[in-house]
């Protein structure tokens, strides 16, 4: 491991990866490998999460495609400096922010969308000009296999490397020093991520779970609401960071949600929800058992059967949930939605506020002040009102936790950011050493005077007008000082005097 380590960094210390051509080229090679090798990156998936290629293309290929596509054309505006704004010390000076690459990343992927949370995090960190190792789950066998036969096909192998494995693996990669790690998966191997990390000073974006409100409001049309809900409960079986956990309502709309969400699976998965190709299987028989455990004691209003043979459980409902009831102690992951009644929306706020802040916070109302009041009143990784998941598919939005749900974040512009450090340059000339005297030691009040000046005012558009007079004024001085024959450095502190002496009598 740490030869492979020692190997990327010395690719990514040849430089080779910076040059925005060759970023563009790696990225082109991954669009190519999506676009050519679909059929084998499908079936992986399918095989993994019992999918169909046609959902398995429409979760995790479509997003990386558009992803690549984002990162090609917005990559040279991205990659290149911005001017910064100067003080009156450096206004003849060049200023700007520089990204720059950080070195050698981590990505270590979860299972659930096991192509996206190894591709889309990789997508930034070529864009940004890394070198990588992608650590895939081995949960998600057939994807890591997969990732592991095609990207050293089509990237340059120096720079990015596959490496696979379970715990004993990832915890032996963990020892070597990144500059950057960038985790997928829950919150206890977050923290142990974390602490690796810290003991190389390394940085963090860690990508974690929760429990994911969605609060329906009573004037609203359930008809949307609930389709919308059903949707993105039960995408993937209810294995999604951003599915919505559990529903915050009030009591009278209890029955009318449970109905509709049951028609609505109908409508999508027919009369026999195993034979649907669009309802998954959950992952493992850990994850099969621990999701049977929570409906333990609760009140079944639709759904629950299950199937240990086939990790079949039915897209579920639970009505009157205890908030203190063990479904609403751990984040679900999986097909089993309970409702909690509250009183109104302020009762939905603290019941919100009580807890660990969410991944994501859905809220569904014709009211947009409701909306907004819930946003202003709530933390949540992100927000997405009157439906649900929607936000993660907006590459303009950044994606990520806050609190217990992660910290940092990726997608789009906020990938780059993510793997660069934002550079500041500063580039003086040799000349004008008579000015900078007033920094130099031994340190005057009347220096301290002219530092405040020069570093703490601000100009409006008279000040700016009065500036360009001290400039002439400067201008002034030089020629005076040239028949006059004035001591180094008087004639521009002369002009200057003229300058803050005008500056003084407008303000004072
Ligand atoms: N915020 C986000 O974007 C997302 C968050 N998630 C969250 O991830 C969780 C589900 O994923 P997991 O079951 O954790 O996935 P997982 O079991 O695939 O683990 C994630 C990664 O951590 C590694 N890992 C596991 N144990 C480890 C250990 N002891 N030391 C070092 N590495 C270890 C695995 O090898 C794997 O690569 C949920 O809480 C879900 O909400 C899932 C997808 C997206
Ligand atoms: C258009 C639907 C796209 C859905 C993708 C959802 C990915 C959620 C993130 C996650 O759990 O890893």
């Amino acid at each position: 491991m740490e030869r492979q380590v020692q190997r990327l960094r010395q690719a990514f210390r040849s430089g080779r990866s910076r040059p925005l051509r060759f970023r563009m080229q790696q990225l082109e090679a991954l669009k190519r490998m999506v676009q050519e090798r679909e059929k084998d990156i499908l079936a992986a998936i399918a095989a993994d999460l019992s999918k169909s290629e046609l959902n398995a293309y429409s979760h995790e290929v479509i997003t990386i495609l558009g992803e690549i596509d984002f990162m090609l054309a917005n990559l040279p505006e991205l990659a290149s400096a911005k001017p910064a704004k100067k003080n009156l010390l450096t206004m003849l000076d060049e200023a700007y922010v520089q990204p720059e690459p950080l070195g050698v990343v981590l990505i270590i992927g979860a299972w659930n969308y096991p192509f996206v949370l190894i591709m889309q995090p990789l997508v930034g960190a070529i864009a940004a000009g890394n070198a990588v190792i992608v650590k895939p789950s081995e949960l998600s066998e057939n994807t890591a296999k997969i990732l592991a036969k095609l990207l050293p096909q089509y990237l340059d192998q120096d720079l990015y490397a596959v490496v696979n494995g379970g715990v004993a693996e990832t915890t032996e990669l963990l020892k070597q020093r990144f500059d950057h790690i960038l985790y997928t998966g829950n919150t206890a191997v977050g923290k142990i991520v974390m602490e690796a990390a810290a003991k190389h000073l390394t940085p963090v974006t860690l990508e974690l779970g929760g429990k994911s409100p969605c609060y329906i409001d009573r004037d609203c049309d359930l008809d949307i609401a609930c389709r919308r809900i059903t949707w993105g409960k039960y995408m993937n079986c209810g294995q999604t960071c951003i599915a919505p956990d559990y529903v915050l309502c009030e009591a009278s709309l209890q029955d009318r949600i449970v109905q509709k969400m049951k028609e609505t699976v109908k409508d999508f998965y027919g009369e026999n929800i195993k034979d649907s190709p669009d309802y998954e299987r959950i992952i493992n028989l850990r994850h099969f058992k621990r999701l049977q455990s929570l409906l333990e004691g609760q009140k079944i209003a639709f759904g629950g059967e299950t199937d240990e043979v086939t990790r079949y459980i039915a897209p579920t409902i639970l009505t009157d949930v205890d908030p203190n009831s063990k479904v609403m102690q751990e984040e679900i992951f999986g097909p089993i939605l309970p409702i909690v009644s509250v009183k109104n929306v302020d009762e939905a706020i603290n019941f919100i506020n009580d807890r660990e802040k969410p991944l994501a916070l859905y809220i569904f109302s014709h009211n947009n002040k409701l909306i907004k009041r819930v946003i202003d009143e709530t933390s949540s990784g992100g927000v997405t009102g009157n439906d649900v998941i929607m936000h993660f598919t907006v590459n303009s939005l950044p994606f990520g936790g806050v609190g217990a749900s992660g910290m940092g974040a990726y997608h789009g512009k906020y990938s780059f950011d993510t793997f660069s450090h934002q550079r500041p340059c500063l580039l003086k000339g040799l000349k004008g050493e008579s000015i900078n005297k007033l920094r130099y030691p031994p340190n005057s009040q009347s220096k301290l005077s002219w530092a405040k000046f020069f570093l703490l005012k601000q100009f409006n558009k008279g000040g700016l007008v009065m500036l360009m007079v001290a400039c002439l004024a400067v201008v002034a001085a030089v020629i005076v000082k040239k028949y006059q024959a004035l001591p180094r450095g008087n004639a521009l502190l002369a002009s200057l005097a003229v300058h803050r002496l005008c500056w003084s009598s407008k303000h004072s």
